[in-house]
């Protein structure tokens, strides 16, 4: 097994995205994590850009311990010695001296020849020597340059003392087979079994980042530079969490591994999303939200049965919560049954069934459930009452100005039937409509309303206690509506009344309509 070396470059490549720039504080507190996570050397910034960016080197330099300690400069005595001091207090420190490599950057950007550029490079690399023995080299944008000047130029840079020779993609244009067969080139023609790290410094434009890192270590390169949740220049860099964890999860194919603590990979990412404000979309591998939750049925029950049939690494591997089960307009029974009996509900099929219709019913309407809601959902109208009324329809008016005025239609033992009334307000009209069509008026003693979760998406609950003569019921409803939901409760009452579900007195539909009319 090799020992791949993870390059941090976050708090420099990844802070290069448009429109980030961390504090000292942030960036120390990032360089701390990324000691945590073990990484290997950590690029800490460029510190030719100013007086605050040479002061976050220092401070990281002078107060991260572990990792070696790199920073960035161009093919410029002054940018080579400001890397020097800001580094002079590491324990183990990298002068990482860059230059460019296309035809298009030496014409344009840095209008020089070929001869020149190696010229340049070869001094600048001995110059980079004297302040530190572990010099890195890069030629930006290898992948559109003339091979043969690469390789001259790696060569160049090998025998001016570069430990190691890093291989920017900087346009991310290469693809994994040409980048992993310039790899090998450059491993058997430039290295030549000489104590020199080939590292791969890959960019996302394509979306090939990570195969392209990939591509370089089975190719011969034992150096990835990459940044936590894939940031960078534009599309980004390769991602810190996605190779290190293709390593580990398919070590019998790299036959390599990386020193990183797994376990630390999801809280760093929390921690750069945070500071960047770069948000991790949902589906990133590893980091993001639903990398490790499962909303479809046939997933969730294969996952329920052994979680292997749909999970190739344990989350809490990365450092997060078990994978998570989404109750929504995909899953099925098994998750619904699953998620009850978490919550400690055994249901039989019949009551897992009439569950399952208002779980569907509902998730079609709100989007996915959390587990609160099913308990509230399982404990309101639908499972446990029979019933003698089901609510088929509900409209109602309300607003400031206008009477409040709601129309319910039931279905009943004598059939369908609908009820008009006006109330005080919505809940009060929907319940005056309800008694009319119910046939009996029970006092309501406690109303009842909440948000399951707390939010103003959750379900709402309601409670209602309705009585009637000496009999007590309770009832409740649940619903993304709460007049709805106070419908349901009502009518849960209603029916436990009418079926001698209730506290005391169990009496017949015929005795509870002729005792408790009220009209
Ligand atoms: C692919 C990469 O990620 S490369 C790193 C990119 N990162 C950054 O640029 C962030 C930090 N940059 C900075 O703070 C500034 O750009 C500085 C301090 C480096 C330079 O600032 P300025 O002097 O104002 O120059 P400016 O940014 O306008 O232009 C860059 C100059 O560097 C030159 N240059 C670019 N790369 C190199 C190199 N590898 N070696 C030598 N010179 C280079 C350019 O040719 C240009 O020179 P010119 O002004 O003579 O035309
Ligand atoms: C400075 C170099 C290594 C770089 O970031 C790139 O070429 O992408
Ligand atoms: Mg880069």
């Amino acid at each position: 097994m090799r020992h791949i070396r993870i390059f941090d470059t976050t708090l420099r490549d990844g802070e290069q995205s448009p429109g980030v720039a961390l504090s000292l504080q942030q960036k120390l507190e990032i360089a701390h994590g990324l000691a945590r996570l073990n990484v290997d050397i950590i690029e800490a910034g460029f510190p030719v850009n100013g007086a605050s960016e040479f002061e976050c080197v220092s401070r990281i330099a002078a107060e991260v311990k572990g990792p070696v300690i790199c920073a960035l400069a161009r093919t410029h005595k002054l940018d080579i010695e400001r890397a020097a001091a800001a580094l002079e207090k590491a324990e183990k420190k990298r002068i990482h001296v860059f230059t460019s490599a296309s035809r298009v950057h030496l014409e344009y950007m840095l209008r020089k020849t070929p001869e020149e550029i190696l010229e340049i490079s070869d001094a600048m690399v001995r110059y980079a020597r004297q302040f530190t023995d572990d010099v890195e080299f890069s030629a930006q944008d290898v992948m559109r340059a003339d091979i043969d000047f690469v390789l001259r130029l790696y060569e160049a840079a090998i025998n001016a003392g570069a430990t190691t020779i890093n291989i920017p993609d900087t346009t991310g244009y290469g693809t994994p087979q040409e980048y992993g067969a310039l790899i090998r080139r450059i491993h058997e023609e430039v290295v030549r079994g000489r104590d020199v790290h080939i590292s791969a410094h890959c960019h996302d434009d394509l979306g090939m980042a990570t195969a392209n890192s990939l591509a370089a270590v089975e190719n011969g390169a034992t150096q990835i530079e990459c940044t936590i949740n894939g940031i960078g220049e534009r599309a980004g860099n390769t991602s810190l969490e996605e190779v290190v964890m293709a390593l580990y999860v398919r070590r019998d194919h790299y036959k390599a591994y990386t020193q990183i603590n797994t376990r630390e990979l999801y809280r760093m990412s929390r921690m750069v999303e945070r500071y960047t404000g770069m948000v991790v979309p949902p589906n990133k591998a590893i980091v993001g939200d639903n990398a490790f939750a499962h909303e479809s049925g046939i997933h969730q029950d294969g996952v329920i049965k052994n979680k292997e049939t749909y999970e190739i690494m344990n989350a809490e591997l990365v450092g997060r919560q078990p994978a998570v089960l989404v109750l929504g307009k995909h899953s099925g029974r098994a998750a619904v049954k699953k998620a009850l009996a978490d919550l400690g509900y055994k249901l039989d099929d019949a009551q897992l069934g009439a569950v399952f219709a208002r779980f569907r019913e509902i998730v079609e309407r709100k989007g996915p459930i959390e587990a609160e809601e099913l308990r509230a959902l399982v404990e309101s109208e639908s499972v446990s009452t029979p019933h003698l009324f089901r609510l088929e329809r509900l409209q109602f008016f309300s607003g400031y100005g206008m009477l409040p005025t709601a129309t319910v239609s039931l279905e009943t033992p004598k059939g369908l039937v609908t009820t008009t009334a006006i109330g005080d307000g919505p809940v009060d009209a929907v319940y005056k409509a309800l008694s009319e069509a119910i046939g009996f008026k029970p006092e309501l003693e406690l109303y009842r309303v909440e948000a399951v979760t707390g939010t103003t998406e959750a379900l709402g609950e309601v409670t209602v206690k309705l009585k009637l003569g000496e009999v007590l019921a309770t009832g409740h409803g649940v619903s993304p509506d709460i007049i709805e939901a106070s419908a349901r409760a009502y009518l849960d009452a209603a029916n436990k009344l009418a079926t001698g579900q209730s506290a005391r007195h169990p009496k017949s539909l015929e005795e509870v309509q002729r005792s408790g009319l009220g009209k």
